[in-house]
């Protein structure tokens, strides 16, 4: 199966899109609609087959007229199958599965424990079988990796019936990352089947515990708010706080939702923005509610890795991923500054030297440090060709 797969990561308001080679040197059709359905000026931003960018206003276009604009935009190639991201898979989906009827249906199903993706996620599926109604569609879950973690690591401690009659645990989320990152650190550190700990920072962001390939917790949980502080989630809270908002300023649920997805986080607790960068910028200036944010933001990433190693029977080191992961010397250098006892050493210069989208290994000795810039889509589309030959055979 020589022919490209395109990979579909749908959102609430962008769709990215990236056709991918099955030869990893061959150069990758991508980019990003976004401010869909918003009302007057959606673009389409991407690199052409020449290696150039363009930008395309879109008007109003909602997720199908984007779709449409992207197909434009693969010019002559030909996708051999469309792989989706779809954020939540449940209990169901240990794996990547060819999308029908009966697997939309289930994917619907999980779609109230992942409001912010999941109806975006099956928007992209529905528009896509439209547009080609011949071609193969995978889903390809970010919950799956982690369908590995023992039962110590994803049961809540909640009454019992909870888990039996309604699935609650923990499943976690960017599996595809989590997964690839550690998968790339064994091939790099030639420590095949290490033990790492994984940290995606992104818009959302989550840490994982990979042992010999296998997610052995993650700091996400039931719906991608558990763990670390993100872009506009808040991560943890004291379980208290929805009745404690309820009872004593009589906030109803969807208004507590709501402020803990999309008003929290960088931009909650700087009242500026979500965007490290100008948050960092804002620091630099000397805004206090910036140098506070990234302090809260860095501690609870090194006290969630802190916590994570208790999963691991021997701690190899430490993957930096995601926008933030790859791009923030300083983020970096101030979680690993506050985990002394993992025996980290951090060599400043090549931190701050190393650039954005190459890998690298940034300790000056102890256990290794790497920044591995992710690749969702390339391992999106590697498991859709995975299990379509499977099919196949
Ligand atoms: N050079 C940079 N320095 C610091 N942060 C950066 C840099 N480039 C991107 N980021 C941050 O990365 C985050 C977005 O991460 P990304 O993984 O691209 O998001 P998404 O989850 O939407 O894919 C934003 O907070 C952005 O500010
Ligand atoms: C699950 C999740 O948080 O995804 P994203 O980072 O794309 O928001
Ligand atoms: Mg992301």
């Amino acid at each position: 199966m020589n022919a490209p797969v395109l990979v579909i990561n749908c959102g609430s308001s962008s769709i990215k899109y990236a056709l991918v080679p099955s030869a990893p040197d061959q150069p990758r059709l991508a980019g990003l609609a976004e401010r869909l359905g918003s009302g007057g000026d959606a673009r389409l931003k991407g690199i052409d087959s020449r290696g150039e960018s363009f930008s395309q206003a879109l008007g109003e276009a909602d997720h199908t007229r984007a779709l449409e604009a992207i197909l434009d935009r693969l010019e002559r190639h030909r996708p051999v199958a469309v792989g989706h991201r779809i954020v939540h898979g449940g209990e169901r989906f240990t794996r990547a599965a060819l999308i029908d009827d009966d697997v939309v249906a289930a994917i619907e199903q999980t779609s109230a424990l992942a409001p912010l993706h999941n109806p975006a996620n099956l928007e992209g599926v529905a528009a896509t079988r439209r547009l080609f109604p011949d071609l193969p569609q995978v889903a390809v879950f970010d919950t799956a990796f982690h369908q590995t973690l023992p039962a110590r690591a994803y049961r809540y401690a909640l009454p019992e019936a909870l888990y039996r009659d309604h699935a609650i645990r923990r499943y976690g989320f960017h599996g595809t990352s989590h997964a690839y990152v550690s998968r790339r650190a064994d091939a790099l550190s030639g420590l095949e089947g290490g033990g790492w700990l994984t940290a995606h920072l992104g818009n959302g962001c989550s840490t994982c515990a990979v042992w010999q390939g296998r997610s052995l917790d993650t700091s996400m949980g039931l719906t991608p708010l558990e763990g670390v502080a993100m872009g506009t989630r808040s991560g943890d809270v004291d379980p208290g706080l929805h009745a404690h908002l309820s009872r004593q300023l009589g906030w109803s649920l969807e208004r507590i939702d709501e402020v803990l997805n999309r008003n929290s986080g960088l931009l909650g607790l700087s009242g500026l923005t979500n965007d490290m960068r100008e948050l960092e910028a804002a620091e630099s200036q000397g805004h206090p509610g910036a140098a506070l944010t990234l302090e809260v933001f860095c501690y609870r990433i090194a006290k969630s890795l802190a916590a994570l190693s208790c999963a691991l029977p021997r701690l190899d080191g430490l993957v930096f991923t995601g926008g933030i992961g790859e791009n923030s010397a300083p983020v970096r250098e101030r979680v690993i500054a506050l985990l002394p006892h993992f025996g980290l050493q951090l060599n400043r210069t090549v931190n701050s030297e190393t650039v954005r989208g190459r890998e690298g290994r940034i300790d000056a000795g102890g256990r290794q440090l790497w920044v591995i810039p992710t690749d969702e889509e390339g391992q999106i589309a590697n498991e859709t060709r995975q299990r379509l030959q499977e099919i196949s055979a």
